[in-house]
């Protein structure tokens, strides 16, 4: 192996800084190797800096990818870390996911001030979240509780938690985990219910299509059933088109050789929903997702994509 470090591309939120390090972690211990032979280069993107709306009006795919995207083209970066929830369906050409790490728990925790559980907030309560999907899962739940659009970083979120701006918000259990803020969770969220992001909870590696160094120092940490598991639900996504402006719930789980996907699709409102259920092999993964996709979009009609855009 070369001696010249490689370039490890983050953005720079504490939950990102986290996974790199994780991702750093895990190379070294796999290939047994000094923290030196990696620098961890910690880039700026279009989504850190527009706080203020929610990211489906600023539109636009890869706003968390974009920048780290960029270097990794022109070969500034060997690799670059991500949420894999964060990313695009389609990459730019010569780029591919090699990697993921194994996946963190992938349910939506629920952190409330004035009650500890969704079902108990108090009448009319007020829940901060950016997420279209929380909303609507919210609103199918409790469609008396207001939506109060949350951005920032997990921490940004909780203060203004804390600062009574709302009764309780939602985040992944999985940033809070990594974060080590599991302690201020109230409530976990049960998937069938209250189903999560398609790719939550997972730790993707963007590289450069054919670069065998890179292929073969990652190979060691890729998780073979987070790796078909995020396929399948990104699969469904890609079928769906996944346009930022329809709430989209959808996981996959593995067991063995066999895999289960359960996708949602619902109105913003929460009123209206498709569901679809899946199952076969772990080696059709992604045909399982896709095949889920068409299915809810075909249910749905055309006219359902529509109806509030
Ligand atoms: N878009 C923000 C984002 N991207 C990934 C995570 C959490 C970690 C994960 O899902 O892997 C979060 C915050 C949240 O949803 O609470």
């Amino acid at each position: 192996m070369q001696t010249k470090p490689f370039r490890i591309g983050t953005r720079g939120s504490p939950l990102a800084l986290a996974q790199a390090a994780e991702t750093r972690a895990r190379l070294m211990a796999a290939h047994d190797l000094p923290e030196e032979m990696f620098e961890i280069v910690v880039l700026s993107t279009t989504g850190d800096r527009v706080t203020d709306r929610p990211l489906s009006e600023i539109g636009g795919k890869g706003l968390f990818t974009l920048e780290l995207e960029e270097q990794l083209s022109s070969g500034e970066l060997d690799f670059a870390v991500h949420s894999s929830k964060d990313m695009p369906t389609v990459l730019p050409n010569g780029l591919h996911i090699s990697a993921y790490l194994p996946r963190e728990d992938i349910r939506d925790a629920l952190i409330g001030r004035t009650a500890p559980s969704l079902t108990a907030l108090p009448d009319g309560a007020t829940v901060g979240t950016a997420s279209l999907r929380r909303q609507a899962l919210v609103r199918r739940i409790r469609p008396d509780i207001q939506v109060t659009i949350f951005r920032g970083s997990v921490g940004t979120r909780l203060r203004k938690l804390d600062e009574g701006h709302v009764d309780a918000t939602l985040l992944a259990f999985a940033g809070l985990k990594r974060l080590a803020r599991e302690e201020v969770v109230t409530e976990l969220l049960d998937p069938e219910h209250f189903p999560p992001a398609p790719a939550q909870g997972a730790i993707c590696i963007e590289s450069r299509i054919g670069d065998r160094r890179v292929d073969t120092l990652l190979e060691a940490v890729n998780h073979r059933p987070t790796y078909d598991a995020v396929s399948c639900e990104r699969a469904f996504l890609m079928a769906l088109d996944g346009s930022c402006r329809t709430p989209i719930a959808g996981y996959a789980l593995c067991d063995g050789d066999h895999l289960r996907f359960s996708g949602l699709i619902l109105t913003p409102d929460g009123q209206k929903e498709y569901s679809v259920e899946v199952d076969g092999t772990r080696t059709e993964a992604e045909a399982l997702g896709r095949r889920a996709g068409e299915t809810v979009r075909t249910a749905a009609g055309p006219g359902f994509f529509e109806t509030w855009s």
